[in-house]
C-alpha cells in the first residue's frame, strides 16, 4: 500500500467538545508524521422509543462508516470518561464491528487511546486500560506514551503513559494546557510515524 493511501483514523465520541479538542491536536501531531488524518465521530445512542438524529451531524466530524474503519492503516480511539468507562455510544459503535473482527481488518495495525475527564483522578487510566481490551481483540498492536516525552513527568493535568488525556474541569472550562498539547501532537506523531515503519517494513518483505 502506498503512503499516500494510508491515513490514520481518529474516531471519538464527545457530548460537550473536550475530546473533540483533543482529537484535532492528534490529528495535527499525525499530520506533523506524514499522515493523513482522518476524524470521525460516533452518533449517541437512545432508547428505541427516543427520537433518532440525522445521519448526518449538523456541525464536526461526519459519524464513521464501516469503511472508514475497515481501511484505516491505524486507530486512535477518543471518549470522555462516564463512571471510569468509556462513554456508551463509542461502546455501542464497538459493540458493531463483530464482522470486521472476524476478517481480521485491524489486526496488526496500531492502535492508541485518549479520554477527558471532569476530575483529575476520576478514572482517566481506568478508562484508556478499558477502551485498550478492545482493540486488543481486533489484534492491534498498543501504542502508548514514553517518558522520554518529557510532558509526561511534568504535568500538571492529564497525560498518561497508557495514552493522552485531559483534566476539563468539573464546569468543562478548562482548555488544553500545554503539557496536555504536547501529548496530544506526541500521540499522533508517535502513532503515525509507527504507521509509517511498519508499512514500509511490510513493502520490504
Ligand atoms: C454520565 C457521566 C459520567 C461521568 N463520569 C465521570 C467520571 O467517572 N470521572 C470524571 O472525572 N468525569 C466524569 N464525567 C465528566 C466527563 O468525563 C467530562 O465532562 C468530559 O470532559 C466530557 O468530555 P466531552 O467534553 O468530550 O463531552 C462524566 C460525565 C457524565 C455525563
Amino acid at each position: 500500500m502506498s503512503t499516500a493511501s494510508l491515513y490514520v483514523l481518529i474516531l471519538y465520541y464527545s457530548r460537550h467538545g473536550a475530546t473533540a479538542e483533543m482529537a484535532r491536536h492528534i490529528a495535527q501531531g499525525v499530520e506533523q508524521s506524514g499522515m493523513e488524518a482522518r476524524l470521525r465521530t460516533v452518533p449517541p445512542v437512545s432508547a428505541e422509543t427516543a427520537s433518532t438524529l440525522p445521519a448526518v451531524p449538523a456541525e464536526g466530524a461526519v459519524y464513521c462508516s464501516e469503511e472508514d474503519l475497515k481501511h484505516c492503516a491505524a486507530l486512535i480511539l477518543g471518549s470522555p470518561t462516564r463512571f471510569g468507562n468509556m462513554a456508551a455510544p463509542m461502546k455501542y459503535f464497538i459493540d458493531g464491528t463483530s464482522n470486521l473482527w472476524l476478517a481480521g481488518s485491524l489486526c496488526n495495525k496500531p492502535g492508541a487511546v485518549f479520554t477527558s475527564t471532569a476530575s483529575l483522578h476520576g478514572g482517566q487510566e481506568a478508562t484508556l486500560l478499558s477502551m485498550q481490551l478492545p482493540l486488543m481483540h481486533h489484534g492491534m498492536l498498543l501504542v502508548g506514551l514514553p517518558y522520554t516525552e518529557t510532558a509526561l513527568t511534568e504535568t500538571q493535568g492529564g497525560g498518561t503513559p497508557y495514552g493522552a488525556s485531559h483534566h476539563a474541569g468539573s464546569q468543562g472550562n478548562r482548555k488544553l494546557d500545554r503539557h496536555e498539547t504536547d501529548l496530544c501532537l506526541a500521540l499522533g506523531k508517535r502513532v503515525g510515524s509507527i504507521t509509517r515503519q511498519l508499512d514500509a517494513g511490510a513493502a520490504r518483505v
